[in-house]
């Protein structure tokens, strides 16, 4: 029997990242290839052309799992019944911009939509924000929408995770496939820790430390950290947009490992409410390493954290500390 469609909104639906992801979603990249969808793609009045345009594309590719299209600059119409929410709209940063300079103009906009998905939004909606500065905007998103599960409420940062993978298989020159359970721990911004230490990589002698097979602890401790940190920075300056289709693509892969369930064995990272696993401070949208089953998301507990970790994973956390202090700032 086929299964009923899902709702997915998307705001900020005509931007970049938009219109990367829309067509992926469609496709059944986001929820499988078995899982009709209707989208929900919200923007600001000044982008309806445009929305309208991508509208137009959809209804022109003509995506058998498409089940129907709402476009809408009004937030209401366009929370009404979702299932997933992908929140991208926002301001992106500018090259020369730091990550803080877009604060101000995103988390009123979290606020806001905040309330309407609590008021609109299907019951055990999933919540992905992706705009920056998306842990702070996903925490604002939390405190203005109390009512929904604070399990509901994600930050992406499987990009990172992949980027990482991707580093990775570079340097070794393996498949990326065969990489896994890389860490990003903490914010979406320079500060995170790109984590190797627990990751492996599928050998014919079966599984390797990554440790074990790059032998150069001053790489992976050094331009391995950073080089993750800066990547958006890095395609910003080579674009001079920020990065959209990997983005896009990461945020299919996000909500298809939170709703369908990791592989045996493999974690992922996500930013979620932290419990004070780790000892980070509860209160603050972290990313953890996440093993998912049945839709749900559990932090992996009992990885042993070295002193160069912890003072990494101390770090981000008192970034992020000062975000949410800064956000409020704003807000008030
Ligand atoms: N977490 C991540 O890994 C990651 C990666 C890349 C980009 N980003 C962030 O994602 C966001 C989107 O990036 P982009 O390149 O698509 O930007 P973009 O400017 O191309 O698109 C953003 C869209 O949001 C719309 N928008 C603005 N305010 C809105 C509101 N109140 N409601 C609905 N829509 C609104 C804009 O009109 C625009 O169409 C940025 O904040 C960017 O920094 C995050
Ligand atoms: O770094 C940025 O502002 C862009 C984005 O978050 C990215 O990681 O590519």
């Amino acid at each position: 029997m086929a299964k009923d469609p899902v709702r997915v909104l998307v705001t900020g639906a005509a931007g970049q990242i938009g219109y990367a992801l829309v067509p992926m979603i469609a496709r059944g990249v986001m929820l499988g290839a078995d899982q009709p969808v209707i989208l929900h793609m919200l923007d600001i009045p000044p982008a309806a052309e445009a929305l309208n345009g991508v509208k137009m594309e959809l209804v022109d590719a003509a995506f058998p799992l498409l089940k129907g299209v709402v476009a809408t600059t009004d937030v209401v119409e366009a929370c009404t019944g979702v299932n997933i929410a992908v929140m991208v709209g926002g301001f992106p940063r500018k090259e020369g911009m730091e990550r803080k300079d877009v604060m101000s103009k995103n988390v009123s906009i979290y606020k806001s939509q905040a309330s309407a998905l609590e008021k609109h939004a299907a019951a055990n909606c999933k919540v992905l924000v992706v705009a920056n500065p998306a842990n702070t905007n996903a925490l604002i998103l939390k405190e203005f929408a109390p009512s929904i599960p604070e399990k509901n409420i994600s930050c992406l940062t499987r990009l990172d995770h992949n980027r990482a993978l991707g580093q990775i298989s570079e340097r070794l020159n393996v498949q990326v496939s065969d990489v896994k359970n890389v860490i990003i721990w903490g914010n979406h911004s320079s500060t995170q820790y790109p984590d190797v230490n627990h990751a492996t990589v599928k050998t014919p002698a079966g599984e390797k430390a990554v440790r074990e097979l790059v032998v150069d602890d001053a790489w992976l401790n050094g331009e391995f950290i950073t080089t993750v940190q800066q990547r958006g920075a890095a395609i910003i300056k080579a674009r001079k947009l920020s990065s959209a289709l990997s983005a896009a693509s990461a945020a299919c892969d996000h909500i298809r490992d939170w709703v369908l369930g990791t592989p045996e064995g493999t974690w992922v990272s996500m930013g979620v409410y932290s419990d004070g696993s780790y000892n980070v401070p509860a209160g603050l949208i972290y990313s953890f390493p996440v093993y998912c089953q049945n839709g749900e998301w559990k932090i992996v507990q009992g990885l042993n954290i070295d002193e160069f970790s912890r003072k990494k994973l101390d770090l981000t956390a008192e970034e992020l500390s000062e975000e949410k202090a800064l956000a409020y700032s704003c807000l008030s």
